[in-house]
């Protein structure tokens, strides 16, 4: 059982607080669904949770591990798990070398193709010639077969068809039901609240939502108005 807890975490970005005092817990098991309009601070607070930039305030706890003060390396192999936007294959490598790159030596391959059976039959073809979906299934079987223990996905779906999307957020409900713990931060709220169990609605780098997904689900006109800040409702 894992538990990844996030106190108290300020980042800054050219010296201003972009992330301003968040307070997260992601557990094995579940998907904490980050949501927020654009510039609210997601990619931020996933780029201070996993150590790519500094934190200037906080506790970043796995499992009653201290990483605030570890280097995004170190907090890799604590198992803490980055998959950062933009589809970040190598794109002269073909699908399964990219998986070999980040295959822990307790991992199999057969474990990524079990998740995403269709990048089986693209195993030799080079991941830059690959669709925007099968990358995006390629970085996140990437990341995987490297045995995290939190898996955080920055927004996966931008671009991609709504069949591709719904493909993919099922398999990130199997993860999360296979033991992983799951940081999705996601632009479609509705279908990211149906596979979630948590949900966090950050608004200029503070929460202003802390409940259940159902529950906000159940509620369109007010996720409407966490997003667009006409009502100040922090839980
Ligand atoms: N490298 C940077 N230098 C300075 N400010 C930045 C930098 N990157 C982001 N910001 C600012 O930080 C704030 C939060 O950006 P961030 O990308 O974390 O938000 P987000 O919620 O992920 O939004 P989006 O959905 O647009 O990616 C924004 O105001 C943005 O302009």
């Amino acid at each position: 059982m894992t538990t990844l807890s996030i106190n108290g975490l300020i980042v800054n970005r050219s010296g201003i607080p972009v992330v301003r005092g968040v307070e997260i817990e992601a557990k094995s098991g579940e998907i904490s669904v980050l949501l927020g309009s654009n510039g609210a601070g997601k990619t931020t607070l996933l780029e201070g949770i996993s150590g790519i930039i500094a934190s200037a305030a906080g506790e970043v706890m796995l499992d009653g591990h201290d990483l605030m003060r570890a280097r995004a390396g170190v907090r890799a192999r604590a198992g803490l798990s980055h998959v950062e936007q933009g589809r970040t294959v190598f794109s002269q490598m073909t699908t399964e070398e990219n998986l070999k790159v980040a295959l822990h030596p307790d991992a199999t391959l057969d474990e990524a193709y079990a998740l995403f059976p269709e990048l089986r039959q693209r195993r030799d073809i080079a991941a830059g010639m690959l669709s925007g979906g099968e990358q995006q299934m390629v970085v996140i079987a990437r990341a995987l077969v490297g045995r995290p223990k939190v898996i955080m996905i920055d927004e996966m779906s931008s671009g991609l068809a709504p069949v591709v999307v719904s493909r993919l957020m099922t398999a990130v409900r199997k993860l999360a039901d296979d033991g992983m713990a799951v940081i999705l931060v996601e632009q479609f709220a509705t279908l990211a609240l149906a596979i979630g169990n948590r949900a966090y609605v950050l608004r200029r780098g503070q929460t202003v939502y802390d409940g259940g997904c159902e529950e906000l689900a159940r509620d369109p006109a007010r996720l409407h108005r966490l997003y667009l800040g006409e009502a100040s409702e922090a839980t």
